[in-house]
């Protein structure tokens, strides 16, 4: 038997066991993604009426915890999370849930400054030279499992070997105490078909993306949407530089459009920092060596990012207001996702040689009475949270058109963006502008045509 399965066997315990190391008081860090130490939580759900403020953090947890679902008041166990699943929204909505605000880049080297008392997370099964790969969530794991006092392993044969890169794994010497899971399959994200607007929009940044391109895509429909034209179309040489790696790559990398060839900064490979998908995801990452995984704090580092000439990125919002600032984590004080790497590739792709950076959403929404509202706005509704500033904004996208915010002065910011908001809404926009002072001035009555630029004397 070889040393490390000796230390193995010496460090397997039952998840019961493995929890009881917890004490009141603790800051408990978890697994982020699909990696999300569910067979530990559940077992630390049951000790809710033995401990007082542990406090537990999360990132995008893959359905609700069990210890915030024990203690529903938040006052024995309080769960905190980097970035919202829609588990954990539901969870926030109920009051027990924290976000912890964070720019994804940044989040490891925040380990130097805060603690941690156990890293609980879920992991490949252990290699023949003592290695746990972190599978599908490279993302932070190596800083907490350096500074947790902790850390305990639950082993799940599901998650795939993924190769990195670096920080893609930790070794049975550095890890506390192993148990082994019910091995249940990784948490997928159900598959969504593009709409007809997020097609329109796809068309339009399809227009921008050249032979040899460095794409990155964010989370959502409409990134998505993008990745199957992209796969769909005759693009040659395109690279990979995401911090999302999602079911469309698999397409692109299918249909031939990726080779990474004129990838300057991590040549010949997919990088990315975690995956999150369907099991075809999973699959194509098990082992394979076109694909590597970094810790965030190198992927998503903005100068990294601007490395890769002609870099893509693709992301998602909620809301613009007509200064040119973006909100797409909360809607008012109602906290939906996070910040996550929005800024981080909306900075880092500008900066990029040829870099562009798009900022996409339906000019519109449903309200709760089914009535149309614009997602254009004036102003944002009190408590939303700004997710890129105005000066960071490069380009916006709706399904009327897109247009470049660089360089622009309010009163062009105003008309650009209200240019590509529903016509319905152009009007009632052109009011507020003048109201808010972001309007050219003088007697003269601008009107915004349903189709391309802009301004009519009436
Ligand atoms: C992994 C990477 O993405 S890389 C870097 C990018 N990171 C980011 O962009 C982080 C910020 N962005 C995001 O979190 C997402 O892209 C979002 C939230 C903007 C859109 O994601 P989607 O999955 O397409 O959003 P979806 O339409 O499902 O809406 C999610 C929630 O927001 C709510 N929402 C969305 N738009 C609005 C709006 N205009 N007003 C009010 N609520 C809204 C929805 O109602 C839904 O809530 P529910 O689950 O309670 O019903
Ligand atoms: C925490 C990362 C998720 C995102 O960027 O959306």
């Amino acid at each position: 038997m070889s040393s490390y399965l000796v230390s193995y066997n010496k460090k397997m315990r039952s998840p019961e066991q493995a929890v009881a190391e917890i004490r009141s008081g603790d800051w408990v860090d978890y697994g982020n993604f699909a990696c999300a130490p569910l067979t530990l939580d559940a077992a630390l759900a049951a000790r809710v009426h033995e401990l007082e403020d542990v406090k537990v953090r999360a990132m995008t947890f893959p359905g609700l915890a069990a210890v915030a679902k024990a203690d529903p008041s938040a006052t024995r166990i309080i769960y905190n999370n980097w970035h919202f699943s829609g588990g954990d929204r539901k969870l926030h909505d109920a009051g027990n849930c924290f976000y912890i605000p964070f720019l994804f880049h940044e989040g490891p080297g925040h380990y130097d400054v805060i603690d941690s008392d156990a890293f609980l997370v879920a992991v490949a099964p252990m290699d023949e030279r003592g290695y746990f790969n972190f599978g599908t969530s490279n993302s932070i794991q190596m800083a907490v499992a350096r500074k947790a006092k902790k850390v305990i392993v639950e082993v799940n044969r599901n998650i795939p070997q993924c190769y990195g890169g670096f920080n893609e794994g930790i070794h049975i010497d550095d890890v506390d105490l192993i148990v082994e899971s019910d091995h249940k399959p990784l948490f997928q994200l159900p598959s969504s078909t593009p709409s007809e607007i997020d097609t329109r929009i796809a068309r339009l940044i399809m227009e921008e993306i050249q032979d040899g391109s460095c794409i990155q895509l964010g989370i959502g429909g409409m990134p998505n949407a993008v990745g199957k034209m992209i796969a769909e179309s005759d693009l040659k040489d395109l690279g990979v530089h995401t911090e999302m790696l999602a079911d469309s790559f698999v397409d692109m990398f299918e249909a031939g459009r990726i080779t990474c060839k004129y990838t300057r900064y991590c040549p010949g490979k997919m990088a990315y920092t975690f995956a999150l998908g369907s099991q075809k995801l999973y699959d194509f990452l098990d082992k394979n060596p076109f694909c590597a995984s970094y810790s965030v704090d190198f992927v998503n580092k903005p100068s990294n990012i601007s490395m890769n000439e002609n870099m893509v990125a693709i992301n998602n919002a909620v809301e613009v207001d007509l200064f040119g600032q973006i909100s797409s984590e909360s809607s008012g004080p109602r906290h939906i996702s996070g910040t996550g790497g929005q800024f981080d590739y909306t900075f880092g792709a500008y900066h990029a040689p040829g870099g562009k950076s798009f900022i996409c959403l339906s000019s519109t929404t449903k309200g709760k009475d089914g009535e149309l509202i614009s997602r254009i706005r004036p102003t944002f509704t009190p408590g939303s949270i700004i997710t890129v500033p105005r000066t960071v904004t490069h380009w916006v996208v709706t399904e009327y058109g897109k247009v470049n915010l660089k360089g622009k002065s309010t009163w062009e910011r105003a008309e650009a963006l209200i240019s590509i908001a529903h016509p319905d809404f152009r009007d009632e926009l052109v009011e507020e502008a003048q109201k808010m002072g972001i309007w050219r001035a003088g007697d003269r009555k601008h009107k915004i045509q349903s189709q391309g630029l802009l301004l009519k004397t009436a």
